[in-house]
């Protein structure tokens, strides 16, 4: 099996836009923690995920950039500490991971989307980016081209970078991929 396609089967991928990520943030008592009050959430009782971790607040986090930026080795950095080198092996779609943190007294979890940078799937992967907390926008150190195409990410999502037009406030960051991962 293909390295992606392992690790889509392994976090439930998600080949359609009306996917909600609140199915991950149902909790026992069936609520949808994360689509409930329309961004973050402070419950005032744990809620659990379907991964089994428990948790007090949750953020969607999108990855975006290039094809071939990093995206998904950062993910695999992050979630699982371990470097994916070898063949490239283009997302398809999207996908996600979660990752609970404990910052303070506080259970985070972040629920990052890793998006497929290849042009035809652009208008798949925007759909999703509406009720995202985060943008994380990656470019390769490397490749001009690719910082060159956050901008155009930017200025099609929002009026003017950094100044988001979605409901909530959700940040964005320029970040550079391909970058000391290894
Ligand atoms: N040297 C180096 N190579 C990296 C680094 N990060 C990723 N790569 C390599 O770059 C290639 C692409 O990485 P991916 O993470 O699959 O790229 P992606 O942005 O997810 O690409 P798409 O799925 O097509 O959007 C792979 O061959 C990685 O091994 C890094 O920090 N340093």
């Amino acid at each position: 099996m293909s390295r992606k396609k392992a690790l889509k089967g392994a976090k439930g991928a998600s080949k359609s836009p009306k996917a909600s990520p609140c199915k991950d943030g149902v909790g026992k008592s069936g609520k949808c923690a994360v689509a409930a009050s329309g961004g973050a959430v402070h419950p005032s009782a744990p809620s659990i995920s379907t991964s089994g971790g428990f948790y007090d607040v949750a953020f969607k986090v999108m990855l975006v950039g290039d094809s071939g930026v990093g995206k998904t080795c950062l993910l695999v950095r992050f979630k699982d500490g371990a470097f994916l080198a070898g063949s490239f092996i283009s997302t398809v779609g999207i996908d996600f991971r979660n990752k609970v943190l404990n910052i303070d007294t506080i259970k985070v979890k972040l629920q990052i989307w890793d998006t497929a940078g290849q042009e035809r799937f652009r208008s798949v992967t925007h759909a999703y980016y509406r009720d995202a907390h985060a943008l994380l926008l990656l470019y390769d150190v490397t490749n001009k081209g690719s910082f060159d195409n956050i901008r155009v990410v930017l200025l099609a999502n929002w009026v003017t970078p950094y100044h988001p037009v979605s409901s909530h406030d959700g940040a964005r960051s320029p970040s550079r991929g391909r970058l000391g991962l290894c």
